[in-house]
């Protein structure tokens, strides 16, 4: 085992890991269940929208040319000749000061062009007055002043958004063609490991990244199958992912990726003959992460430390995964926060701390979330987002710019921006 890993950049394991990814094939869903899914086709728009055109407003449907000269000293009346609710149309021809009792959403029948609002007119005996000059298409929506048949709508490769469900809906798609989602194992290694309703044992802990990780594929619209824990013994853990690659588009482990005794990963990805794009990132906590690929299939390794797992998880797993699923936009935002108190602990490699993010007077006041060691959890549930300080040799301070990576947010980048 090599002990002396060197490490790359951040951005350059990212890239790494991207370019020996691809997107997985599509699928046609039922429109109701698309939310969350990529769309593997652009969605044209199949009429005009609106469909026809129409009322905005309750009131009446005039021709706008008899309004012309109306004031308050002389009002202008009309007498109502058919009433259209939405839904129902006419092929009445108004006459001169003629009106249609309409609805909001209702036809407008092609003879008028302006609409007066319940509130702009005063009812009389047989229909109302006006006191003002209404303009054309005043109060109307226009067929297609939205968006016109054959207008592409939402592009291939977006996130369908609920959004997305309303203009399928729209446009009568009952079912919709969308990225594959990956089938994502996961598989908690260490044989300190217990589960979760297990009683407590001397120099044994709770399995927490398991469904850590299971929840932050939740986060990204993916079911991930979770595998049993497994001992540190190489043979069986080989057994194991071997399985699972039979059965998964990608495998997620946690521990045994560092240089201890028991640390497997390594000789495991030697064993299936898999591809090490790297085992060392300068970035804290999960530098020891480590990503290999096999065939199309990639293996993340990552740190059994529960906040070096969560972070090799955001930086890594989850762009990659997006990409699989056919996503544009891959990467978590990444935006400017002020740092809400002094951080003085430098060190050389990129920090992801997790944090608790507070939006006040317009601004993202950040500050780091608790505990904030590589083996910290419950820092990671206290926070929504991840302050990111560059790695060197000094501190920052309370009210310091720092950039801060916008972690559970569904609307994504097609850059990464750190
Ligand atoms: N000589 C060196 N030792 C270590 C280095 C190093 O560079 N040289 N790196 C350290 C860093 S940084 C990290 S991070 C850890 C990574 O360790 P592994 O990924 O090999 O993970 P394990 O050894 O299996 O476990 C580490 C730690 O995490 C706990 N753990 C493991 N799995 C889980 C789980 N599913 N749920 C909760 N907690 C878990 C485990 O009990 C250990 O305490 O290595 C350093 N060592
Ligand atoms: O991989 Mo470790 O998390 O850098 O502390
Ligand atoms: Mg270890």
């Amino acid at each position: 085992m090599t002990i002396n890993r060197i490490p790359i950049s951040v951005r350059e394991a990212l890239g790494r890991v991207i370019d020996n990814v691809g997107r997985l094939p599509h699928e046609k869903v039922p429109y109701t269940e698309s939310y969350g899914r990529i769309l593997a086709a652009d969605l044209t728009a199949t009429d005009d929208v609106p469909l026809f055109t129409k009322s905005a407003m309750d009131g009446f449907a005039i021709r706008s040319e008899d309004s012309t000269g109306a004031s308050g000293e002389r009002r202008i009346a009309f007498k109502v000749v058919e009433e259209i609710p939405a839904g129902a149309s006419s092929d009445y021809v108004l006459a001169p000061n003629e009106a249609f009792r309409i609805m909001t959403g209702a036809e407008v029948p092609k003879s008028a062009d302006a609409v007066v609002m319940f509130e702009q007119a005063k009812e009389t005996a047989d229909g109302f007055t006006v006191r003002k000059a209404f303009r054309p298409d005043e109060n109307i929506a226009l067929q297609g002043e939205e968006c016109k048949t054959g207008d592409v709508i939402v592009p291939e490769g977006t996130f369908v958004n609920p959004g997305t469900v309303a203009t399928l809906a729209t446009f009568g798609y009952s079912s919709v063609e969308v990225y594959r989602r990956p089938v994502v194992g996961i598989m908690s290694t260490g044989s300190e490991l217990l589960d979760v309703d297990a009683p407590p044992e001397r120099g044994k802990i709770r399995n927490s990244n398991g469904p850590m990780i299971q929840s932050q594929l939740k986060r990204m619209n993916i079911d991930g199958r979770l595998y049993k824990l497994e001992a540190d013994d190489l043979d069986t853990l080989t057994a194991r992912v071997r399985e699972m690659l039979s059965e998964v588009d990608a495998v997620i482990t946690t521990g045994g990726v560092s240089v201890g005794d028991y640390d497997h990963l390594p000789g495991l990805y030697k064993n299936l003959g898999a591809i090490e794009l790297f085992n060392k990132v300068g970035m804290r906590p999960g530098s020891v992460t480590t990503v290999s690929v096999l065939g199309d299939k990639p293996l993340f390794g990552l740190s059994g430390n529960p906040s070096a797992c969560y972070s090799g998880f955001e930086l890594f797993v989850r762009p990659a995964l997006l990409k699989m699923m056919g996503h544009d936009k891959i990467y978590a935002p990444v935006v400017e926060g002020i740092l809400d108190e002094d951080f003085r602990k430098a060190n050389p490699f990129t920090r992801f701390i997790r944090a608790e993010l507070e939006y006040r007077d317009g601004r993202i006041m950040a500050r780091p979330s608790g505990f904030n060691k590589s083996n910290a959890v419950t820092s990671i549930a206290k926070s929504n987002g991840v302050i990111v300080l560059p790695g060197g040799t000094r501190g920052f301070e309370k009210g310091n710019a720092v950039r801060v990576m916008m972690t559970d947010m569904t609307t994504g980048t097609d850059r990464f921006d750190i």
